[in-house]
């Protein structure tokens, strides 16, 4: 990805031409035309998508509501397979000859990996974390942590998620990490003295060690549409017992996971109703949440080469990326390792899902002994090139 050409680029470059995006955005940035009636505020709105059906019933909404983290049965019938009692196993052993589990797979992905630089692309929620009820309670273990922390000392690790990038920072407090939130739409990265052309609407800031670092924010014209979307949302949702707003800087999280599900439909027509004055935003269907999001042409997917184009890894015949997600969303960063044939993805799932990645691990549980794999796999070879080289020094003595 050429992060200053403006074809594939998502950042501007030159001031944008005013009757293309007055919101500061590259229309490589906006998925479809531009030419519409102007939004209140004076910014340009795009024309609507043609054959969008305005009633959650109608649109898919809830069908998508209902089949975000079902029961398995449920899910198994989707994937045509007869379910009778202990069936299930069955239904995910035979998918998992698809996706083979990363752990049982371990030696092949290492054979591949093998000189060659792992970067290492973690999800939080479901993949570091299980999921639970109440989303301010999504801790993850001590254990994790430090696991994640070995793997940090021998790989660059990433932590990707939908989360605003100071709540995953808090989550996962560790410093020695890079950090993208908002599905990738807040990107703190490492200023350098090298030959990676630092995006012209970066931001400098500042990471938690106080460090100097650079903010890449491709939404960041959405702030205050996100702000006052949010703010609506709770109003407007306050009355249905369970539903819960997240504001996660740029985007919006409206949970329905604590809502009985007679009132789903109530939830989805409030949020499609609302979302019918914002024509520049979008929901994405997540594990029982329906996220509200920028219409920009960005995802965890351009996050990720972003991040590998940053670190100077991209395309690189010596660079392994592997990507561990358990979301719909991690789909498009899967996407990406799959049609450019290199990286690999892998789910998370204890279900039989339609997925890109290449692997598979059933929970968070499994996530952990995969890294924890890596990191032994490390030091085994860290230690096996100190001993060559100390025995080379050896040798040098009788030369
Ligand atoms: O990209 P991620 O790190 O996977 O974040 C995706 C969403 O995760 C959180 O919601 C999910 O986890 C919650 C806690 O386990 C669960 O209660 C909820 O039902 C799940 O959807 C987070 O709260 C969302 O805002 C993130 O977008």
């Amino acid at each position: 990805m050429d992060l200053n050409s403006t074809n594939a680029s998502p950042v501007l470059t030159e001031p944008a031409p005013i009757n293309k995006s007055r919101l500061g955005i590259h229309s490589s940035l906006l998925p479809f035309s531009q030419s519409g009636a102007p939004f209140s505020s004076g910014i340009l709105i795009p024309r609507k998508k043609p054959g969008k059906l305005d009633d959650v019933r109608s649109n898919g909404w809830l069908d998508a509501m209902k089949s975000s983290s079902p029961p398995q049965k449920k899910l198994l019938k989707d994937f045509n397979v007869e379910v009778a009692s202990d069936d299930s196993d069955v239904a995910y052993y035979s998918w998992m000859l698809k996706h083979p589990s990363a752990l049982s797979s371990f030696q092949q992905i290492m054979n591949h990996a093998r000189n060659k630089k792992i970067v290492m692309f973690l999800d939080y929620d479901g993949t570091l974390s299980p999921i639970v009820n109440d989303p301010d309670r999504a801790f993850m273990s001590d254990e994790m942590r430090s696991t994640v922390r070995n793997l940090a000392n021998y790989i660059p690790t990433v932590i990707i998620s939908g989360r605003s990038l100071d709540k995953v920072y808090e989550l996962v407090g560790l410093t020695d990490l890079y950090y993208a939130g908002s599905h990738g739409m807040d990107i703190m990265f490492p200023v350098r003295d090298s030959a990676f052309a630092v995006p012209s609407n970066c931001i400098k800031s500042t990471d938690q060690l106080g460090k100097e670092a650079n903010l890449f924010q491709p939404a960041r014209e959405f702030l205050p549409m996100i702000n006052e979307v949010f703010r609506i949302l709770v109003e407007k949702t306050k009355d249905i017992k369970g539903a819960k707003v997240e504001n996660h800087k740029f985007c919006a999280s409206v949970h329905y996971r604590n809502v009985d599900e007679k009132n789903w439909p109530t939830i989805a027509q409030c949020v499609l109703d609302i979302l019918k004055g914002y024509p520049l935003l979008q929901i994405n269907h997540g594990r029982k949440v329906l996220e509200v999001r920028p219409v920009i042409n960005w995802d965890k997917g351009k996050a990720v080469e972003f991040l590998l184009e940053s670190l100077e890894l991209n395309n690189r015949e010596d660079v392994l990326p592997i990507y561990v997600g358990d979301d719909r969303t991690d789909e498009d960063a899967f996407k990406v390792f799959r049609e450019g044939n290199r990286g690999y993805g892998i789910l998370v799932s204890s279900i039989p899902k339609e997925t890109k990645a290449k692997f598979s691990l059933k929970d968070p549980s499994e996530v952990q002994r995969f890294l924890k794999c890596l990191v032994r796999w490390k030091e085994k070879n860290e230690l096996r090139k100190s001993i060559n080289n100390r025995s080379l020094e050896f040798g040098d003595l009788f030369r």
